[in-house]
């Protein structure tokens, strides 16, 4: 609006549209009266810049206003705001303009740029303009004063005139009433005053400059003839004054404004209905302001809705999250109870197993001893039968050969008597009666003759001798007689030999009933030993089972566990820490430790609380046999084919070798509990052959403890695995046949240590040592075979290198224990990783390398957290348990029997 202000002395910017051409003649057409003038210039710029401010401040301030009722129209809204760009800064020429006339510089910051050079610089021009432009300002002040109205009030008069091309002409009238009231309350003597002001600063400013003179001429003919016609508003014509009059020149402007005054009085009626108009969109402004106000209302509730909406959302995900927390602490109590409920359940369970295999076996034994003795006693019994029939058949046999045959005999012989006798009898009687007979013949024929001459002598003795033979006759028929009670007699002699014959049957019947009772005892033994071979395989299957339940129950109790061991308070150590028990009992599982902290700030001293959970504690009373009745689980599964590895770990003096090498410590009683059970495995087929190896890992390099002492820290030895075996080159490996053996491998090992120790100091604490046994075993009955190791391994000293205060040599060794020590840890945890764990660092140290077969997959972990009671000692403590605890946690995966090819079916 400001640019398209006429310049002061005639000169006028071209009005492109109606609208500027309305503002033009609007602003440029009142006339300047000298109260105008009377407005100091700072001051219209000001208000200028005020009223474009509040403006401003009152769109920016009400965007939902602006966005419905502004955005509508944004080409108004810019024409309103934007056209006024030259008040807001003075323009780069300003200062030029200022050094050449002094009343320019405050003039043309209200001008804009191409201003600056304009011949209205003149001092009559400068003040010409800012009278006009002091009147223009004024107007629009005075609108606003006088309406009282809002800058957006204003603004959307302004908007609705500038979009109207009448509207030009209706604030033209309320800006001349505004103007007639804003001037008409100055007073005449000021003004007078700042007139003066001007004129002296017009005189000041001195001659016109020189340059473009003819073309300032020209331009001064051209206003001039513009003056003389009196310009669009004014009708009456005066002569052209000239440009240094510039007392005419006002004179002349008041006459202009007089007319205007009257010409005012003529625009009332357009005052009017300015006015009307004004109301009526004061009416609009009033909708708008009461929309604006419900839609900030609107906007207050959705505001508030929104804050309740947020404050609700963190109250939902406060409570959420308590919820979240109370759930997590709910789902860690569950764990917890259904962990410990798993325990008791194992433990249970294998109490339960450990009762059922050992009634099995008791009652298998007995079975067994039971079947033995019978089958001892039925061989004794058999075999004194056998002996007792034998030596009664013997004798049977014997005496009734002996009787038969004396039976025969005597019969033989009674029959041979008899028959010699009956024979000779017979013989003789016969010799007797054939001599008889032949006497008698030879006596008859004598006779016979001698009766035959006789006869025929004595014809009549013939019948004496007829009687005679008669008698002879009748002695012959005695004779027969006789020899027929003699075959009787032999007959009868027959007879009781056949009797004797049938006793002789009768006794082989009882000797062969004898025999076969015998045989039936054969079978009944046989039978006997069959049963007793199926008892035996029974056992060897439930051997099997009992393996295979026994692997199922260390499994279930975690492949890896550890076990907490505190050693007692030895005679010359004092300060004992403050260490509880709680719940201590056989299944003990918790240790409390207390010690003092000092807080930062306060330095006030309180005692902090470590409690830890193991899968068992011992206490100071527990001795090695209890610990190795804990392991000897661990033991029996190398004997079953699988790799065991039993750690002690913890810090110097803590208890490591007490508890694995001293002489009921876990090396010798796991050796012992070796041979034992292989010696009760040979009834089962089992037969096992044993190797021990001794070495020590010192400063990342192995040592062979069996080997030659003058070997110790220069032969190198390898590690090799092959196929699930570890093989060590040139390492000494002895075979144990019996668990004596242990005490010299003990001895050969802690004096190639000693030795050792000459070279560096407390060389125990400062390596680790390894006892590897392999066992072997082989089932003759059931072709199985099965490989096993156990690894029992005393840790080096695993206190801190910054506690330590170590150098040189220390330094090197305490770097290298501390390098093994987390090395172990990162494999343990790497096998916990389960199966997205594709590396395990085994090669990470020697250690951990030799121990490859031993740790993970295939085999079975225990590890021992030494601790020491003392106070002295707490810090490192509470390393070693943090370090087991996380070793704890950790879950490995089914161990798999040791494969061993060639297994014979
Ligand atoms: N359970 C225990 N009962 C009685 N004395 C024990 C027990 N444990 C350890 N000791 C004694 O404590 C001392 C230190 O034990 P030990 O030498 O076994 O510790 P260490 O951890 O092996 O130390 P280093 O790492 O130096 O080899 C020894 O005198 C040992 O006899």
């Amino acid at each position: 609006m400001q640019s398209s202000l006429p310049r002061p002395g005639g000169s006028r910017l071209p009005a492109p549209s109606s609208t500027a051409a309305a503002s033009s003649s609007s602003s440029s057409s009142i006339p300047q009266p000298q109260s105008t003038t009377h407005q100091p210039l700072a001051d219209l710029g000001d208000s200028t810049v005020n009223s474009r401010h509040a403006f401003n401040t009152s769109v920016i301030g009400k965007p939902s206003i602006l966005s419905t009722s502004v955005i509508g129209k944004p080409s108004v809204l810019n024409t309103s705001v934007i056209g006024r760009p030259s008040g807001l800064k003075a323009p780069a020429g300003t200062a030029a303009a200022a050094r050449q006339n002094p009343l320019s510089a405050s003039t043309s910051l209200k001008r804009p740029l191409e201003h600056a050079d304009s011949p209205f610089d003149r001092p009559s021009q400068v003040a010409r303009s800012a009278i006009s432009q002091n009147v223009s300002s004024a107007a629009s002040s005075a609108v606003k004063s006088n309406t009282g109205r809002n800058v957006l009030g204003k603004s959307v008069l302004g908007k609705s005139v500038l979009g109207r091309p009448g509207g030009a002409s209706r604030i033209g009238a309320a800006a001349k009433s505004a103007l007639s009231k804003s001037t008409l309350g100055k007073p005449n003597a000021a003004l007078a005053a700042h007139n003066k002001q001007i004129e002296a600063a017009c005189l000041a400013a001195g001659p016109f400059p020189q340059q473009d003179e003819a073309e300032d001429e020209e331009n001064e003919k051209e206003k001039d003839k513009e003056k003389g016609s009196g310009g669009p508003w004014v009708s009456k014509k005066r002569p052209a004054r000239a440009g240094w009059d510039v007392k005419g020149r006002l004179q002349d402007l008041e006459e202009d404004h007089r007319e205007m005054m009257e010409r005012f009085a003529d625009t009332n009626v357009q005052k009017d209905m300015s006015s009307m108009k004004v109301i009526e969109l004061e009416t609009v402004r009033a909708t708008l302001e009461t929309k604006n106000s419900h839609l900030q209302s609107e906007l207050n509730r959705e505001q508030a809705e929104l804050n309740k909406t947020k404050m609700d959302l963190h109250e939902e995900q406060r409570l959420r999250r308590v919820e979240a927390d109370d759930a997590r602490r709910q789902l860690l109590n569950e764990t917890d109870e259904l962990r410990r409920k798993a325990r008791d359940d194992i433990d249970n369970l294998e109490r339960k197993q450990k009762t059922e295999v050992s009634d099995l076996m008791t009652k298998h034994k007995s079975e067994v001893d039971e079947l033995r003795m019978a089958l001892e006693r039925l061989k004794m019994e058999q075999a004194e039968d056998k002996r007792r029939h034998a030596d009664e058949l013997t004798t049977l046999r014997t005496n009734a050969a002996r009787d038969l045959e004396d039976a025969q005999q005597r019969s033989r012989n009674e029959l041979s008597d008899l028959k010699n006798r009956s024979e000779l009898e017979v013989a003789t009687m016969k010799n007797t009666y054939m001599t008889e007979i032949a006497t008698l013949k030879a006596t008859y024929e004598t006779e016979l003759a001698k009766v035959k001459g006789e006869l025929k002598a004595e014809t009549s003795a013939h019948n004496e001798t007829k009687d005679e033979l008669a008698v002879a006759q009748k002695m012959n028929k005695d004779m027969r007689n006789t020899i027929s009670e003699q075959s009787v007699n032999s007959l009868n002699m027959e007879s009781s030999a056949r009797a004797l014959r049938d006793k002789i049957c009768s006794l082989e019947a009882m000797i062969y009933d004898k025999d076969s009772s015998i045989r039936a005892r054969d079978g009944d033994v046989s039978q006997m030993r069959r049963d007793l071979e199926t008892a035996m395989t029974k056992l060897r299957t439930e051997e099997t089972l009992r393996r295979k339940l026994h692997n199922q129950v260390l499994e279930l109790k975690g492949n890896i566990r550890v076990f907490c061991r505190v050693r007692p308070t030895l005679e010359a150590e004092s300060e004992p820490a403050k260490i509880d028990f709680p719940g201590q009992d056989d299944e003990a599982k918790d240790i409390k430790l207390y010690c003092s902290e000092k807080a930062t700030l306060s330095g006030a001293e309180t005692i902090k609380e470590h409690p830890y959970t193991f899968d068992k504690v011992f206490n100071p009373s527990a001795d090695n046999n209890l610990i190795f009745e804990e392991i000897s689980q661990l033991v029996q599964s190398a004997l079953d084919g699988y790799n065991v590895c039993i750690f002690a770990y913890g810090q110097t003096g803590s208890g490591k070798t007490f508890t694995m090498t001293s002489k009921d410590g876990m090396i010798p009683q796991a050796v012992e509990q070796i041979f034992r059970t292989s010696a009760q495995l040979t009834e089962k087929g089992w037969t096992y052959t044993m190797e021990g190896s001794f070495v020590e890992v010192y400063n990342e390099n192995l040592n062979d403890l069996l080997g030659k002492d003058t070997d110790i820290d220069k032969k190198k030895i390898e590690i090799r695995h092959d196929k699930g075996r570890t093989t060590l080159t040139e390492c000494t490996s002895i075979t144990l046949s019996g668990p004596d053996m242990m005490e010299e491998v003990m001895r050969r090992a802690s004096n190639n240590r000693m030795v050792a120790a000459t070279k560096a100091n407390e060389r125990s604490s400062r390596s680790h040592s390894v006892f590897i046994l392999k066992l072997s075993g082989h089932n003759n009955v059931t072709g199985e075979k099965c490989e096993g190791t156990l690894n029992l391994v005393d840790l080096a000293g695993s206190e801190r290198l910054s506690h330590s205060q170590a150098t040189g040599d220390r330094l090197k060794e305490t770097q290298n224990i501390n390098k093994s020590l987390s090395a172990l840890g990162d494999v343990i945890s790497a096998l916990g990783g389960g199966k997205e764990v594709k590396h395990i660092p085994y090669r990470n140290s020697k250690l951990t390398f030799l121990l490859q077969n031993s740790l993970g997959g295939n085999s079975k972990t225990l590890m021992f957290v030494m601790v020491s009671p003392l106070l002295a000692h707490m810090n490192e403590t509470l390393t070693s348990l943090k370090f087991a605890k996380k070793v704890s946690q950790v879950n490995i995966g089914t161990a798999k029997k040791v494969k061993v090819e060639n297994v014979s079916p």
